[in-house]
């Protein structure tokens, strides 16, 4: 299995005065909602208490990126996660996502890791191992999730983790903070837009940015507990 590698050292500034990984959303912080799907757990509980039941791990271990200074209440947020955390904090704030990447991906002890945002409270643990097949099976360094009528989810894909960190290192060295930049030096598998929807929902990429999705994604889980 690979490592679930979550990157969460964004300003959340679309969601005002406030951290969203560690927002509760339905009385969990978001990032641990995601931590728990790629544990196996259908149904995150609060942290600190017992796991619901749910499915198998898809994730050996996990992989957190943050800012130091957003360190303890993710640690909060996570406490008595079922799975090894590793911290993967950023040495420079601000760099965007393709720094987060490459410090989550140096961090990560397995081959592969499942890089996913710490804001998609519905991501599904069953495309995850999808695509970790995809790129096994093809000996690629990367799969990638592409919809139809949007750009690579690059968050939200399989990397070959040394490979990856490398060509982050490389694109960052040029000054180009694009992640395409990187993934451009990567052997990848492209998943498209009829395989993404053979084989799960697009609630897997839904991901929360302001405090209407967030309320929306609130409304959301209400629905299903009902
Ligand atoms: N390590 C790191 N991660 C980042 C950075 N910027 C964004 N991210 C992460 O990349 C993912 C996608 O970013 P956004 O959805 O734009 O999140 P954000 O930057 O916190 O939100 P906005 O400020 O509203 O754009 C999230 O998981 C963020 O935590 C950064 O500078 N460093």
């Amino acid at each position: 299995m690979p490592t679930g590698a979550i990157v969460a050292g964004g300003r959340s500034t679309r969601f005002g005065d406030a951290d969203k990984s560690v927002a509760e959303l339905a009385g969990v912080p978001m990032i641990r909602r995601v931590a728990d799907r790629l544990a196996g757990a259908d149904d995150p509980v609060p942290p600190g208490a017992a796991r619901a039941g749910g499915g198998d791990p898809v994730v050996d271990d996990l992989v957190v990126n943050c800012r130091p200074d957003q360190r303890e209440a993710i640690a909060e947020a996570l406490d008595g996660y079922p799975l090894p955390v590793r911290w993967a904090l950023d040495d420079e704030p601000d760099r965007g996502p393709l720094a987060g990447i490459r410090n989550a991906c140096r961090a990560a002890p397995g081959e592969y890791a499942f890089v996913v945002a710490c804001d998609v409270p519905f991501v599904d643990p069953s495309f995850a191992e999808a695509l970790l097949a995809d790129a096994a099976d093809a000996d690629a360094d990367a799969a990638i999730p592409r919809l139809e009528d949007r750009w690579f989810q690059t968050t939200q894909a399989v990397y070959r983790a040394d490979a990856t960190a490398a060509a982050c290192d490389r694109a960052l060295a040029r000054g180009d903070g694009k992640i395409l930049a990187a993934v451009d030096e990567l052997s990848v598998v492209r998943v498209e837009d009829a395989t993404i929807r053979e084989r799960t929902s697009e609630h897997t990429f839904t991901n929360v940015n302001t405090r209407e999705e967030f309320e929306a994604a609130a409304a959301r889980l209400a629905e299903h507990v009902s």
